[in-house]
């Protein structure tokens, strides 16, 4: 390991009094990869802003504390100040322009000019650019990544796989960066792609940059990790080399109090009463398209949909949804739905939690209590009370209901009345799903449940909506990149490949089998695996 690079001294940080970082001291050393964890909400994010010289740290007033860049006092009030010392961050949502070409996208902002005869007369701003270069450059940080696409495809329409390479791809062709930070980089993957992503890291961290890197799969740290630091509300619990810690004890120290999660015994079902047929269906969502899927769902199971990013899985419930054109047949008990539109779809009793939770999933400068009851009352047309002819919101109703959603999920935050857009990420997850289940839906669809949410939560949220289905009978299409979290509570999960269904299988099917139907492979060529549910 190297020398020290980075130090952070006392860093404390409030926003409107609340004091979410305190005191916080963290060392960072040149070819190692750090590990950055805590429950969501914990100051995790808030502590690479400050690093990273986000916007948003300084008009929210600032931090206390000092940053050191190799002994030298570091002053950072913008992410340009940070890049100028070396320190480039990989963001949790995607910071690439999707009309630019992947290269265009690496280069930005510092594009290599060359002279021509023009500019030689008159002078340095005529030069032009330097194509031949620059396609160089970003051909040798795709390879550097290992990522085998053309660098003048446009980054548009790519799988999100894609996209986090070439995020990382565009960092490392900056010719100074020591520092790199990811900001839950795999959360977006499947598990051989975030492998993939893993030994990269490893490879740069080889290199000589010091990786800060947060995640919420433990698994990963204890792969990759040489140190680990833990932050519980705010403060810095835990600072220790990865090798003399276990994730048991990572997870017991970031929640404090003993957390497992295993799987649930699946119960086979006999009464097999199809809810839902899903016939010839295609679906446009760029990235994600579906062609031709064919698959039917029980009444009252969980069926769980998995598979690479880019294959269709996230396809299939936007475009049940109605959020992208599709077309096929949908038979929903035994009706043909006519036309998907978002709101007939929502009128019919479904529910959905989208993967992307800023786009679809929240309003984010309204308050908690109006996200969760924001379509129940506008479709359901519930917390409503009747005085003579007129209908009124009843705010009382909607207090009751979110404050005990806060609690059932764990959701942190000051009070109902908080903004969603200050909430951590994890916690306006947790928003999403609370307002899919105040519809009290007769089907509901899940995508990535668990995504960027801390390991009590997750179990918290799997345990829930096992119990929505024990206990209610609600059928449940969740879809995941976690293979393991799909196990943990499916009946039955269908792996989806170029778009259409390679093959349903039960969860307690061997590895190896999820692995050849996510490659590709059909159910007859893995034929006498024992795997069809
Ligand atoms: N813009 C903001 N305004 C007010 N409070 C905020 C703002 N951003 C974050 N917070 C609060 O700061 C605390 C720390 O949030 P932060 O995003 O750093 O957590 P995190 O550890 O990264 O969580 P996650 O794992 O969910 O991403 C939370 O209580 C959050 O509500």
């Amino acid at each position: 390991m190297g020398q020290c690079i980075l130090e952070m001294k006392n860093i404390s940080k409030a926003y409107d009094g609340h004091k979410v970082l305190k005191d916080v001291n963290l060392t960072l050393n040149s070819g190692e990869i750090h590990c950055l964890l805590g429950e969501n909400g914990a100051g995790k994010s808030t502590l690479m802003n400050i690093l990273f010289g986000m916007r948003l740290i300084h008009q929210s007033g600032g931090f206390q504390g000092e940053l050191y860049f190799e002994g030298n006092k570091m002053h950072v009030k913008s992410p340009k100040d940070a890049m100028n010392w070396g320190i480039g961050m990989v963001h949790q949502e995607f910071m690439l322009i999707p009309g630019f070409t992947i290269m265009e996208n690496i280069k930005l902002n510092r594009e290599t000019l060359k002279h021509n005869i023009v500019s030689r007369v008159f002078g340095e701003e005529l030069k032009t650019l330097d194509i031949k270069a620059m396609r160089e450059d970003a051909r040798q940080a795709l390879e550097t990544v290992n990522l085998n696409v053309e660098e003048w495809l446009q980054v548009a329409g790519l799988p999100v796989g894609h996209m986090q390479f070439i995020e990382i791809a565009r960092e490392i062709d900056k010719s100074n960066i020591k520092v790199l930070i990811f900001d839950e980089p795999t959360a977006v993957l499947a598990e051989s792609e975030a492998k993939n992503l893993l030994a990269t890291m490893k490879k740069l961290a080889q290199k000589g940059i010091a990786i800060l890197f947060i995640t919420h799969r433990l698994e990963e740290v204890m792969s990759i990790a040489d140190k680990v630091s833990i932050l519980r509300d705010g403060e810095l619990v835990c600072h220790k080399a990865a090798k003399d810690i276990s994730i048991d004890e990572i997870a017991e120290t970031m929640v404090g109090r003993k957390i497992t999660i295993q799987n649930r015994a699946v119960v086979d079902r006999k009464d097999k009463e199809v809810i839902l047929d899903i016939q010839d269906f295609h679906v446009m969502m760029p990235g994600e398209e579906v062609h031709g899927m064919n698959m039917q769902v029980y009444r009252g199971e969980i069926l769980g949909i998995g598979g690479l990013a880019g294959q269709g899985k996230i396809g299939i419930a936007n475009g049940i949804m109605g959020l992208y054109p599709a077309s096929g047949h949908i038979i929903y008990n035994s009706k043909e739905l006519s036309y998907l539109h978002t709101r007939q779809v929502l009128k019919h009793g479904f529910a959905f939690v989208s993967e992307d939770r800023k786009g679809v999933g929240l309003i984010l400068d309204d308050t908690i209590d109006m996200n969760i009851a924001f379509t129940s009352l506008h479709i359901n047309k519930q917390f409503l009370i009747k005085i003579g002819p007129f209908k009124f919101q009843n705010t009382w109703a909607i207090r009751r209901h979110t404050t005990k959603m806060i609690k059932e999920l764990d959701i942190r935050c000051t009070s109902t009345a908080q903004h969603v857009g200050r909430l951590s990420g994890g916690n306006q997850q947790k928003v999403c799903l609370a307002r899919a289940l105040t519809q009290n839906p007769n089907i509901l669809l899940v995508s990535e449940p668990t995504r960027g949410i801390d390991i009590g939560a997750k179990k918290r949220v799997l345990d829930l909506l096992l119990a929505l289905n024990r206990k209610h009978g609600m059928t449940i299409i969740m879809t995941s990149s976690e293979l393991a979290e799909l196990r943990s509570i499916c009946h039955r999960i269908a792996i989806i490949s170029e778009g259409k269904l390679a093959g349903m299988v039960k969860p307690t099917a061997k590895d190896k089998v999820f692995g050849l139907l996510m490659s590709g492979k059909t159910m007859e060529q893995i034929q006498g695996q024992e795997v069809e549910a």
